[in-house]
């Protein structure tokens, strides 16, 4: 069964196209710093001999422009995977905000669509996934699609944990609560961490750094508590957003003359490390770091200890520590960053080994030194093929 799968993060568009259930992909693609002059598209068709890479530099405006030419690649002469959309059986969505509603993956049918659309103020930079799922609509009219949801994976957590101290009818009339994101990707490296440590019922830190950033409490395969609140705005220092922020900051800024949408867009957009830095990309900025730019060690260092308070607040959380995961852009790829944040941490069993640590490799693997009580794992995260199994199991059982 063909399944397309489509993840729209917030900068980004990542594609892989599925024959489930096997799981390796016919091919996948990437397309990054969308909204920026230098956009690049990189295509890669795994399944076929001589690995053949399509790459290009060139202004991709918005995700609809790079959806349609991930269309036209998956049907390309030289790159393409099939003759024809109708071969397309299904298109998996990655869908950031599911509230309550959603806790598994579900068939979208317009009742679906109109709930989705009902939490666009929640995640409003994550509007781009209903955006994606009218084009899919459009582009594939034969296919099904279906809805995997970042919030899903985090509505085990306990109610003392997701409930904000503020009037009960807040949350039972207007669902101000925590949810939590990035739960597909938290879901995924945890399962690989528990099979790789061999223990199911594993405590673990999973820390998903990419241009959103969040870090998640788990046990038991379980999530337990995690930093993204009621929007993918509270927690870790991100790309462009605060994360955590005394709320009195907000008025006061009203007070002087900002209005709600420039606050927003201030928090939501102009923050995080662009704020501090004026790059939100973090390999811009190791560059200015390297080069002993200021801002740039002070930003790094900023989004450092803010990834460690929460590292012990979940250690506690636990009351203990089987394995700490990096996964996500930064995560999988930035030593620097990610030793930055054990740094000092010793007292939790938390140490890494730096020459383990600046290696570089495609698959899990273990940056503490061997007899480590508490394991360090990069994880390489793989939301595509989690939606694509989410998806296929769905569509069996339907
Ligand atoms: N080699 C690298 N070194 C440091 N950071 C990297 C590297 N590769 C990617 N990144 C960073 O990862 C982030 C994007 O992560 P990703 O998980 O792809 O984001 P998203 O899915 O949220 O769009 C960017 O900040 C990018 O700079
Ligand atoms: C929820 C979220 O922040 O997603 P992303 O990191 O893909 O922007
Ligand atoms: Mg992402």
């Amino acid at each position: 069964m063909y399944i397309l799968i489509i993840n729209a993060g917030s900068s980004s568009l990542k594609y892989q196209l599925f024959n489930m259930p096997a799981p390796e992909p016919l091919c996948t693609g990437l397309i990054e710093r969308i909204g920026t002059d230098h956009s690049l598209i990189r295509h890669t068709v795994p399944s076929r001999q001589g690995n053949p890479v399509f790459e290009q530099n060139e202004p991709i405006a918005s995700h609809a422009r790079g959806f349609e030419k991930l269309v036209a690649l998956l049907s390309d002469s030289r790159f393409g995977v099939i003759r024809h959309p109708d071969e397309i059986v299904a298109i998996g969505h990655r869908v950031v905000h599911g509230g309550e509603g959603f806790t598994q993956a579900t068939l979208i049918t317009p009742e679906v669509k109109e709930k989705i659309r009902s939490y666009f103020p929640l995640a409003p930079l994550h509007t781009i996934n209903f955006t994606c799922i009218e084009i899919a609509e459009m582009t594939f009219p034969k296919a099904q699609q279906v809805a995997v949801f970042d919030t899903a994976f985090h509505q085990t957590m306990p109610e003392y944990a997701f409930r904000y101290a503020i009037p009960e009818a807040l949350y039972r009339q207007e669902g101000i609560r925590v949810y939590g994101f990035h739960g597909t990707s938290h879901k995924y490296v945890s399962e690989k961490a528990a099979a790789w440590l061999r223990k199911p019922e594993a405590k673990l830190i999973s820390i998903h750094l990419g241009n959103g950033c969040s870090i998640t409490a788990i046990q038991n395969g379980r999530s337990l508590d995690t930093s993204m609140g009621f929007s993918p705005l509270a927690g870790l220092v991100m790309g462009t957003r605060s994360g955590d922020i005394d709320p009195a900051v907000v008025f006061h800024l009203m007070a002087n003359g900002y209005s709600p949408d420039e606050v927003y867009t201030l928090l939501n957009k102009q923050s995080g490390m662009a704020g501090l830095t004026g790059f939100s990309d973090m390999r811009d900025i190791k560059k200015l770091r390297d080069e002993g730019n200021p801002a740039a060690e002070l930003a790094s260092e900023l989004y450092a200890y803010r990834v460690k308070k929460y590292i012990g607040a979940f250690a506690a959380v636990l009351n203990g520590l089987d394995a700490v995961l990096f996964t996500g852009g930064v995560g999988e790829n930035d030593s620097d960053m990610r030793a930055r944040i054990c740094r000092n941490l010793d007292f939790l069993g938390i140490h890494l080994d730096p020459d383990k640590n600046k290696t570089s490799g495609s698959g899990l693997r273990e940056i503490n030194p061997a007899q480590a009580g508490v394991k360090i794992l990069v994880v390489p995260t793989n939301e595509e093929l989690e939606i694509a199994r989410q998806s296929f199991a769905l569509l069996e059982t339907d």
